[in-house]
């Protein structure tokens, strides 16, 4: 469930005035995703995805993601821009968040992608990276490689309570990696979480790429790697799907091909994408009440895809055994 802020229809009929969309009909809070509350919102003219910014996403970071959504809708990218109101504003506040009203984008995000679907969306990140070659925003990647050290920590010894010794093996795990980082490879914006859940489809077609509330700027090929780690594996982590895995990596090369130089860095860069997912969700596993409304999501199952990006490292893991 993903609506923590509740609007009235009374605010939100005001609210959609200031933009000439047509009258409120109907509005719908939407279960999926964790970080925002998310509205479907219908009028006389149009549907809109109403969202209310949460804590996790800071007030100060919008003007950068709506900029790269404008940027990528102007070039044809299938990405939601945020409607400007009658004095030009995208950015609002509604019921005391920040608030915006996004295009409607058709399609459902997939549980079990194919090797078709995989290389269309591989495809999608490979026109998005071409695309921002002209995106001169800048933001920090908040969930960057720096900050993993410091999450860990943050985390502490209760992430044995995770899985006995998984404090000392993620420790381990990182100092292998940072020693190896392949910094130097070039940079862009990236999307930063492009699960299949950031994607919407129809068939073999992407018709949404969604989500972008942790863009940022940072290694256009770990953007790839997150997404390899995000959709070639069932959803315990256990079972790697190389199928689906080789057709998003065929479907991005079509867009921009992978030199040598990226196909020897790519598993350490999806060995990143295993740490911060874990990282990330070992921290709300231990921070959320169990009787919270999000649902918790697994730490172990980005734990275990580390046994297909570096058998070697996580046969000597005690949380991996
Ligand atoms: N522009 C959009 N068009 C259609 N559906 C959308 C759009 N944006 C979000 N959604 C729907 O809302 C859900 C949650 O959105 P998401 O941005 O992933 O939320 P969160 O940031 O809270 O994780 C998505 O799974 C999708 O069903
Ligand atoms: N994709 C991340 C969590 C971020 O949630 P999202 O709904 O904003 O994509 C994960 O699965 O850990």
């Amino acid at each position: 469930m993903a609506v923590y802020t509740q609007v009235s229809a009374e605010l939100l009929a005001d609210f959609l005035a200031r933009f000439g969309v047509g009258e409120l009909v109907s509005a719908k809070g939407i279960a999926e995703g964790v970080e925002n509350s998310n509205y479907l919102v219908e009028t006389t003219q149009d549907r809109f995805i109403l969202t209310l910014y949460e804590k996790r996403v800071s007030a100060g970071d919008l003007p950068y993601f709506l900029s790269l959504l404008d940027h990528l809708a102007a070039k044809g990218l299938p990405v939601p821009p945020a409607i400007k109101d009658r004095n030009g504003n995208a950015i609002h506040e509604l019921a005391g968040r920040p608030a915006c009203l996004i295009r409607f984008l058709p399609g459902v995000s997939l549980s079990h992608p194919t090797p078709a679907q995989a290389l269309a969306a591989g495809k999608a990140m490979g026109a998005m990276h071409r695309a921002v070659a002209d995106f001169d925003g800048f933001r920090e990647n908040s969930m960057g490689i720096a900050t993993w050290q410091p999450l860990l920590d943050r985390c502490g010894d209760s992430l044995n309570q995770i899985a006995p010794g998984l404090h000392a093996d993620i420790a381990f795990a990182l100092g292998d990696l940072m020693a190896t980082w392949p910094a130097q490879l070039d940079t862009c914006a990236i999307h930063a979480d492009l699960f299949p859940d950031n994607v919407l489809m129809l068939g073999d077609r992407v018709t949404g790429l969604i989500d972008f509330y942790f863009a940022c700027t940072d290694l256009r090929l770990y953007d790839l790697a997150v997404m390899h780690a995000a959709w070639s594996f069932d959803a315990t982590g256990r079972d790697y799907d190389a199928a689906v895995g080789d057709a998003l990596i065929e479907g991005y090369t079509r867009h921009y091909p992978l030199s040598d130089e990226e196909r020897a860095a790519f598993d350490d860069l999806a060995a990143g994408a295993c740490i911060r997912f874990t990282l990330s969700r070992a921290w709300d596993w231990l921070n959320t009440p169990v009787d919270a409304l999000v649902t918790r999501k697994d730490p172990l199952a980005f734990w275990r895809r580390l046994r297909v990006y570096k058998p070697a490292l996580a046969a000597r893991l005690e949380s991996l055994s």
